[in-house]
């Protein structure tokens, strides 16, 4: 499976917070995370692609256009992991992972409350099923928020900053569970602003800027020091660890010339 993201703008009011941006084509199998600095337009890109706000432009899976196909064939196909899930619920957490699955199939209820249980034994989450939703922490809420979407099997993921309110343990269970994901056939698109763990765990990382792609490659070839300053304007390092990973050190903010 292929993903086609294409020409995508995004104007709230006067102002154009997506300008005709292309992503390079995403494949099954693969992880490519999205960074770029506060207000270039992540969501706003995550949210458009899962057809979740007025845009223009294509995203098409395969060739097929998302926006042609029924509502409850997108909901089955496409994934959606929100920043931070709505509070206010009065649902306990295993009936919010339900209603997710629901909004793609219709199963009967003792197959849906399986199907449910299965997802978040598999996270490691089993132990908040039965708790209310707004009573979780914020790492707890965002387990769940995985959970719902992953549960309905989607063959595109979409995740924004997935890992921001999780523990070191967890950040490896979840960005462990997406390369796993995208193994089994998947396509999985995340944003992140730790480069460190993006140049871990993405095959491919695309810099957003101001509302379009600023570089897109192989975390290698798009982390350098030249990169970040343009992008976040700080005076950064590039090392590799004694494993031969990637790291990330930001010295400072970049001194301007005067
Ligand atoms: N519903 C909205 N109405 C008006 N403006 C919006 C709306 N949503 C986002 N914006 C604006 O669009 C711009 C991009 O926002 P977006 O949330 O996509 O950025 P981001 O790259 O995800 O940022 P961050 O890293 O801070 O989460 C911002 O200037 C924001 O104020």
């Amino acid at each position: 499976m292929s993903v086609q993201v294409r020409d995508i703008s995004v104007r709230f009011g006067r102002r154009q917070v997506l300008d005709a941006l292309t992503l390079p084509e995403m494949h099954a199998g693969e992880v490519t995370v999205l960074a770029g600095p506060n207000a270039a337009g992540k969501s706003t890109l995550l949210r458009a692609i899962a057809q979740l706000l007025p845009h223009q432009g294509q995203v098409a899976l395969d060739g097929q256009d998302l926006r042609q196909m029924p509502a409850t064939e997108r909901a089955r196909l496409v994934g959606f992991m929100p920043q931070s899930l709505p509070s206010g619920s009065s649902l306990i957490a295993l009936e919010t992972v339900i209603a997710a699955l629901r909004a793609g199939k219709t199963l009967p209820a003792h197959q849906a409350d399986a199907a449910a249980m299965a997802v978040m034994e598999k996270l490691g989450i089993a132990s908040l099923a039965l708790e209310p939703l707004d009573a979780l922490s914020g790492g707890q809420r965002q387990m769940v928020a995985l959970a719902q979407a992953i549960v309905r099997d989607p063959s595109l993921l979409l995740l924004d900053e997935p890992t921001s309110a999780l523990d070191l343990a967890r950040q490896v269970r979840l960005l462990s569970e997406l390369r796993r994901l995208a193994a089994e056939g998947r396509v999985v698109a995340a944003v992140l602003h730790d480069l460190a763990l993006a140049a871990q765990w993405a095959d491919r990382i695309v810099l957003i800027h101001a509302g379009r792609v600023h570089a897109h490659g192989r975390p290698q070839d798009v982390l350098t020091p030249a990169l970040l300053a343009e992008i976040y304007g700080v005076e950064a390092r590039i090392e590799r660890c004694s494993r031969g990973r990637l790291m990330v050190l930001i010295d400072g903010e970049r001194q301007l010339a005067r």
